[in-house]
Order: C-alpha cells, then structure tokens, then sequence
C-alpha cells in the first residue's frame, strides 16, 4: 500500500494531472441538472405532534426515501459558528506542507492528513486531500495526529460533532416516527452504546481536467448517517438518481446537508437507500467541506429493523457486525459492500 502525493502541490505545479487521476471515459456531462433536495426545519421536528410538525415528518420521509438526502435548516449553530469550522479549516489546509505532515496518516491507518491509499495500479485516484479524525472513540492523542495548528482547532471540530449528534439522535427518532414505527428509538437503539463519529475535512483543489477527473470517485457512505456542512460558494457533489443521471446537489447558505448512509438503508430494510454520490471538480475554484459520518458500534450487530419486514417486503440484507471494517478497500476497488449482504 501506498500513499498519493499531496493533490494541493499538483494542483499548483501542473498543467496537466498525472495519469492515474484521469478517468477513461471522462465525468459524462456537462449538463447537470439541479436536483431537488427538500430543506427540513429541525425545530419542526422536535415539535412533530403539532401539523406543521406532522408535515415536516412527512416530508422528511418522502425525502429520505425518494432521493436520499434533506438540507436541514433551522438547525440552531448560527452563522459565525459555521464560518469558525469553515475557518478552522482552511486554516489547517493553509498550513506548510511540513505542519500539516505532523499530522499525517500512518501508512496502514485511516486517521490523521494523507489522501488516496493506493491499492492497486489500475485505481483512479481522487483529485482531494483530506483529514480524518475520530472524534469517538477518541483515538487521536494515542495517534498523535491531532492538529497542534490551528489553536482553537479541537474546541470547534468537538463542538460542531456534538451538535450534529443531537441532530442525529432527533432525525433518527423523526425517521422512525415518520415511519409509523411503534418504537421510536429502534434506529437509535441500533446505534449501540458506542457508536463511532468519524470526521472528515475535505480540501478539492482546483483542477486543470474536470472533464476527465473526480474529486471524489462514485460512492455510498459506509456510516448509518452522513452530516455535511458544504462549501459556501462552490458546488461539486453530485448524486446518481434512479433514472440513471448524474445531478448536482445544490448548495443552501450553512444548511447541513444529511445522507442515508448504507447502514441505515440495511436497517430500514431498504426503504431509505444509501444514495450513490460523487465530487466533480473545479477549473478554477478550491472547494472545502466538512463532513461527519455516524456509524454504529463496531461491536453490534445491525439488521433489518423486524417492524419494516413483512410478507410483501421481505428482509432484504443479512445483518451484519462492524460494517465498516472492509469498505475502504472495496470503496478502492470499486465494489458496493452492502451488495454482498443483499438476500
Ligand atoms: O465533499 C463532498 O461534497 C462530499 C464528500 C463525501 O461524499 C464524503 O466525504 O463521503
Ligand atoms: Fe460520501
């Protein structure tokens, strides 16, 4: 296994990207429409025993399983809060090259600063660089990848994965509800006790081919639940809808945009589908995102929920323990890992 260089430095020093970047038959396009992703008002939610709050439920449900993603706005963290993790952000990815390496990932780890594990030679490579960082369980003082740099670096990203985690225990309750499901918790309850946060700061540089490479290759999220705070100004994330097209994800001013990930699409037996989604990128424009993935504990298991299975949808995946163990190599290798549970 081997590492990719820095996509930031090639991004400043080449005209043209190195072979292993370039997609045989180019991104498609370049004609994307727009796709329309329902925004959901989270104080709604929390109050869903009035109408308004039914209605929202209700929407909420028929977004989850038509397209797979909601925009949830009125979500509390105001819009200073946003800019300081926007900040934060692009503070770290300004750092020299020899900063940011302090952080960098061991070689056979995912946490820490790096970019693409090389798998084999016939893999595309993404045109991003990335910092990941478990927020729990807590593994980032034992791996000494914790940026020193910026200061205030850790109070932001922890207060940003709390708040998320109160707005995944509500939309979690809220699918389950809108679901007509008698318990109310039974996604939570599949969570487990220790449930895995994984954050993920994404810096796309700008890129002299978008018509030939991804920033981020086709894709389902190996969490149960996927929270994005989008870049501002610039889109990039596309999504593959069942009529066989590529749409654009529009951008809402510091709305977080949340994806079914494959976990709870196993849960829910398939009634909420983990969509298919990817990166394009930009001629001229740097894009950066912050995404944070909610996993179940490794050490339960997950299945199909029993109240969504019955004789005309019958369980549809084996359940199974610790999902996100194998994704990333067949992520790399361009293979779905809930294909494999599929019954
Ligand atoms: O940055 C984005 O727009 C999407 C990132 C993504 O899909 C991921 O990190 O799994
Ligand atoms: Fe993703």
């Amino acid at each position: 296994m081997a590492t990719a260089t820095a996509v930031q430095e090639l991004s400043g020093t080449v005209t043209s990207p190195p072979e292993k970047y370039l997609l045989k038959d180019g991104i498609g396009g370049p004609n994307f429409p727009l796709l329309a992703v329902p925004a959901i008002d989270l104080s709604l939610l929390t109050a869903s025993s009035s109408p308004q709050g039914e209605r929202e439920l209700d929407k909420l449900n028929c977004a989850f399983s038509s397209c797979g993603y909601i925009q949830v706005v009125n979500h509390g963290m105001d819009d200073s809060f946003l800019d300081e993790v926007h900040g934060v952000t692009k503070e770290f990815f300004s750092l020299p090259m020899e900063e940011k390496m302090k952080c960098a990932r061991p070689k056979d780890d995912m946490d820490g600063y790096g970019n693409d594990t090389v798998y084999s030679d016939n893999q595309t490579l993404d045109w991003n660089d990335r910092l990941y960082l478990n927020v729990k369980p807590d593994t980032i003082r034992k791996l000494k990848v914790w940026p020193q740099n910026p200061k205030n670096f850790r109070k932001v990203l922890l207060k940003f994965s709390d708040e998320l985690e109160k707005m995944n225990e509500v939309i979690l309750r809220a699918m389950a509800k809108s679901l007509k499901l008698k318990e109310e918790e039974c996604f939570l309850n599949q969570m487990g006790e220790n449930q895995t946060v994984l954050s993920r700061f994404n810096l796309y540089p700008p890129c002299p081919r978008p018509d030939a490479v991804l920033a981020a290759k086709a894709h389902g999220d190996a969490s149960a639940m996927t929270y994005l705070l989008q870049d501002n100004k610039v889109e990039g994330l596309q999504t593959l809808m069942k009529d066989g097209q590529w749409y654009r994800v529009p951008i809402i001013h510091n709305a977080i945009l949340v994806n079914i990930g494959d976990q709870l699409e196993i849960m829910s037996n398939g009634i909420f589908e983990s969509p298919i989604h990817r990166v394009v990128t930009n001629p001229d424009k740097e894009r950066i995102t912050i995404a944070i993935f909610f996993s179940p504990d490794p050490t339960s298991e997950i299945g199909p929920h029993q109240g969504l299975v019955d004789e005309k949808r019958p369980k549809l995946f084996n359940s199974v323990v610790d999902y996100t163990a194998n994704y990333f190599q067949s992520f790399q290798t361009g293979k779905r890992p809930i294909d494999l549970l599929r019954l």
